[in-house]
């Protein structure tokens, strides 16, 4: 034998190197010539055909016939009269025939005119091969092989188990999975050659065979014996992990055609005959059609012997015809019908696959493979990009510490400011104390005037000094304000219980402004702070580009404020090159949390302040504005220091929000946001910015957060600054990416013939929660990939994604396992149900495979996918839709991102594409 068996245990198998996978290929057509019989000699009868060599037969008569047909005819191998059964054999059946063993199905034929040598040939075709067969299980002990053999003729259309001829005509039933079926045809396990070679004596015996003026021993019917091998490696047998290769060979031996004038025949002869030829003209139509491309109805059921042989006229069993021929010339015409059926055979393709019969626990092994296979991807998408982006997340931990150190900078530099200040009141040393005492007197408005604010860069105390050398007064207006407060509000004759070492200013302030806005400030804004980093690794793929631009050009201040912007924003560069501008918003949100914090105060912002101070019914609120803040500020710092928390909390809050707006929002209020950096003429002119300033957008997201000016009023309500809009919007916005992607990822699927089990899988798993947006991405991006790999992109042929990816034949088989499961997941009616439902007829063939073949297959259609990924999850076992079935395949996919809510898919997709 030339070829040999490999890969067998859970490996699919080949024979000669055959692949696996189902295989498209020719019929192999051989034509046999036999030489003339005694009786044509004794006619004087003439050989009008010759084999000129191995592959071309020759018409050799007169000149007259010779032009009116073609003369040489080429098929896979021709046989002239001198060559043996054994070589038809070895030639031209053999490796076909042999492909039982590597679990394919196969069919020998012979076909051709009464008396032409079909019995002949087919016998022995026969014996050879079930003698091949032997020896190979004899020399592969490795494997256990049980072989059954089964026999049936059709006689006047009426099918006979040959095995048990007195058990009437036998039925044909329509499997969805096998085809037609035989019902009851008798099947005898072997037990040896010796078996078998019995078995066929019975089956000759028991053939219809007549005497006709051609053949004294004429075959009256078709005779198809059918021998199945099952083999299963020893070694893996009563295993989980154990896999049957099954696979049937026939062997056909037609009736020949025949002419009842020839033949003579009549009654019952001739009522044969016409049975026969019959059903050999719809075989030659079903030869034809198929030979033509399958165009039109292919008429199998017109006859038993094509609705029986069906899966080897163009179907899924290799198959050899080998026409038989005499070269006679008074046979002439019948040989030329029969080289005219062996070219079309010729045409006729056929598509062949190993039948690997797995065990359930196999499947669900090579199903859970599958998916640790695509767990895998996954991780190492993500972790590609994440590296990708780590030196970004370097930069923002940088950032952060920085952050740190500067709160914690402020908060001991307000500590320190908050204790002198109470020293200097306890002690009465300072113009501070006055303040308190005047106020106790009532003296309105006295420490205004005897402290105006043009002098207060004279006093000694260090804390007016700091805050005259930042070239603010605050700290004296925000006395004043708290004394003409407390002047208005406060109890007469109080001094003394003001002044009691135990009481603090604050109290009062507590009690007549309200709580300490500052109250808790601290704990916040670490919390801020940590959110801030926590937000900063989220987006940790976010460019920075546009966000180094910012700060390159934000405005040149030699306060520490500025120098903290740009020693510790990742935005540090002196690349001025704006990035992508999807990238804007959440530069925008770190920059401008910065800035918030290192800001000074300009004088209008104090005014604007002290406003804000002297509206009591408005207090809590404006405290909370988020207005630029020095941090050397103490007094200021301190009453602001809310609003640089709001800021930051409402950066957060609004972080999604701001990713997911549309990056042209973003540019219009870019260049149409005036420029809250005072100015002595503070009339914004955006149009005079030939592009963006950096620092428009660190003041855009300022201005998000706080109020507009009044004359900036219409365009605060225009710019529908109301949070509960904006998350509403940037969940719609959400829903519809979601959307999109969703659509666009089944598709690709389609496109790459992704397994069904994938495609449920993440069909299920994306329910429209914003947490799978990483999932989402990173099997569009994946899908892409294979996309453009099968497209024409970089092909790695080797990739082992490539291959499954391609592979339009796993996917075929991946149906047709899912129909074998349907039997056990849905009950009859069920069954019934979904066939009617996906339009298949309930008694047709194949209508498990049928359906299972629809599945997934409308990527357009919603309705249809919900419907796929539903019966795929119950046949695979996914307990319920939308149920990740992690259980069943023992997976664990990797954590999610702690805070994937804001995790910006918009932003992480771009950074990846
Ligand atoms: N290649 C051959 N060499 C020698 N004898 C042959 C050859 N082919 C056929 N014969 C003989 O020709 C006769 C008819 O052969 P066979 O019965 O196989 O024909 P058939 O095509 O099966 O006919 P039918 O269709 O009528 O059953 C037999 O006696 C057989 O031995």
């Amino acid at each position: 034998m030339g070829g040999s068996i490999i890969g067998f245990g859970e490996d699919l198998v080949d024979w000669d190197g055959q692949d696996s996978s189902a295989q498209e290929e020719k019929i192999f057509v051989a034509v046999r010539v036999r030489p003339l019989n005694e009786r044509e000699l004794g006619k004087n009868d003439v050989s009008d055909w010759e084999c000129i060599n191995s592959t071309t037969i020759v018409f050799k008569n007169s000149l007259a016939e010779r032009s009116l047909v073609p003369t040489a005819h080429t098929f896979d191998r021709v046989f002239g009269t001198e060559a043996s059964t054994g070589q038809v054999y070895e030639e031209a059946a053999k490796k076909i025939a042999l492909s039982v063993l590597s679990g394919m199905n196969s069919t020998i034929f012979a076909y051709g005119q009464t008396s032409s040598g079909k019995t002949y040939t087919m016998t022995g075709i026969t014996e050879y091969t079930v003698a091949d067969i032997y020896d190979y299980i004899h020399k592969h002990s490795e494997r256990e092989f049980v072989l059954k053999f089964s026999a049936m003729e059709i006689y006047n259309e009426a099918v006979r188990d040959l095995l048990w001829p007195d058990g009437g005509p036998l039925r044909l039933l329509d499997d969805p999975e096998r085809g037609t079926v035989v019902d009851k045809l008798t099947e005898v396990t072997l037990r040896d050659f010796d078996h078998l070679r019995e078995l066929l004596s019975v089956c000759e015996a028991q053939r219809q065979i007549g005497e006709t003026t051609l053949n004294e021993m004429s075959s009256r019917s078709h005779q198809i014996l059918r021998l199945t091998v099952d083999s299963e490696a020893r070694e893996y047998l009563g295993r989980d992990n154990s896999s049957v290769l099954t696979a049937t060979v026939n062997f056909v031996d037609l009736a020949g055609s025949e002419r009842a004038s020839q033949t003579l025949s009549a009654g019952t002869r001739l009522k044969e005959g016409c049975h026969i030829n019959r059903s050999l003209l719809t075989l030659g139509t079903v030869i034809r059609k198929l030979s033509k491309g399958r165009n039109g109805h292919i008429p199998y059921r017109d006859s038993k012997l094509t609705r029986i042989l069906q899966n080897s006229l163009g179907g899924n069993a290799r198959t050899a015809i080998i026409c038989t021929m005499s070269p006679a010339h008074s046979h002439v015409e019948q040989s030329r019908n029969t080289l005219l059926f062996a070219s079309c055979a010729k045409q006729v393709s056929t598509n062949a696959q190993v039948n690997l019969v797995m065990s359930e626990k196999a499947l669900v092994k090579q199903l859970q493979r599958e998916l640790a296979r695509l767990e895998n991807e996954l991780r190492n998408l993500r972790s590609a990009s994440a590296s990708s982006s780590s030196s970004a997340l370097k930069e923002k931990e940088l950032l952060i510490e920085k952050m740190s150190k500067e709160i914690r900078e402020l908060k001991h530099q307000r500590d320190l400011a908050q204790s002198r200040v109470e020293n200097m009141l306890r002690a009465g040393e300072n113009p501070a104390s006055k303040s308190w005492v005047d106020m106790s007197n009532h003296e309105k408005g006295s420490w205004g005037d005897e402290y105006p604010t043009s002098d207060a860069s004279e006093m000694t105390d260090p804390l007016r000094s700091d805050a005259v050398s930042r070239g603010s007064h605050l700290s004296d207006r925000y006395e004043g304000v708290i004394s003409s407060r407390i002047e208005d509000n406060f109890p007469e004759n109080n001094e003394e219980q003001f002044l009691s070492s135990d009481t603090s200013p604050r109290l009062y302030i507590d009690k007549y402004f309200g709580p300490d806005p500052c109250k808790g400030w601290e704990k916040m804004a670490e919390e801020t702070s940590k959110n801030f980093e926590d937000n900063c690794k989220d987006v940790q793929c976010i460019e920075i580009d546009f966000t180094k631009r910012n700060v390159v050009s934000s405005e040149p201040s030699s306060e520490k404020g500025d120098d903290h912007v740009s020693g510790q924003s990742p935005c540090l560069s002196d690349n001025n090159s704006p990035g992508p501008g999807a990238n804007v918003e959440r530069c925008n949100s770190c920059s401008a949390i910065l800035t918030t914090v290192t800001k000074s105060p300009s004088s209008d912002e104090a005014k604007e302040f002290e406003n804000t101070l002297e509206n009591e019914a408005d207090n809590q609120e404006k405290l909370s504005d988020p207005e630029p803040v020095s941090n050397n500020e103490n007094l200021y710092t301190e009453e602001t220091q809310p609003s640089v928390e709001a800021d930051l909390m409402n950066k957060g809050d609004c972080l999604d929000k701001q990713q997911e707006a549309p990056l042209e929002e973003h540019k219009e209020v870019i260049e149409t946001e005036p420029d809250p950096e005072p100015e002595p003429e503070p009339e914004p002119e955006p149009e005079q910015e030939p592009e963006p300033e950096p620092v428009k957008l660190v003041e855009y997201d300022l201005d998000m957060k706080k109020e507009r000016e009044p004359d900036d009023a219409k365009q605060t309500t225009d710019g529908g600054s109301d949070k509960t809009q904006d998350t509403e919007q940037s969940a719609s916005d959400w829903q519809t990416e979601f959307q999109r992607q969703k659509k666009e990822i089944i598709e690709l699927w389609d496109a790459c013939h992704t397994p069904l089990v994938h495609r449920t899988y993440f069909f299920l798993l994306f329910k429209g929660d914003p947490s799978d947006a990483v999932y989402l991405e990173v099997e569009l991006r994946r899908l892409q990939f294979l996309k453009n790999t099968l497209h024409g992109g970089a092909v790695l042929k080797d990739d082992q994604s490539f291959k499954q990816a391609a592979s339009v034949k796993a996917l075929n088989r991946e149906r047709e396992m899912l129909s074998k499961r349907m039997l056990k997941k849905y009950s009859v009616k069920e069954r019934e149900a979904l066939f009617e439902k996906w339009g298949i007829d309930i008694k047709s063939k194949q209508r498990r495979v049928q359906l299972c073949r629809q599945l997934w297959t409308d990527p357009t259609d919603m309705d249809h996918i919900n419907e796929s990924a539903t019966i795929v999850a119950k046949l695979v076992g996914f307990k319920e839709p939308g149920q990740a079935p992690k259980e069943m395949f023992g997976l664990s996919f990797s954590p999610r991102p702690a805070d994937v809510k804001s995790f910006s898919w918009r932003h992480s997709l771009h950074s990846m594409m």
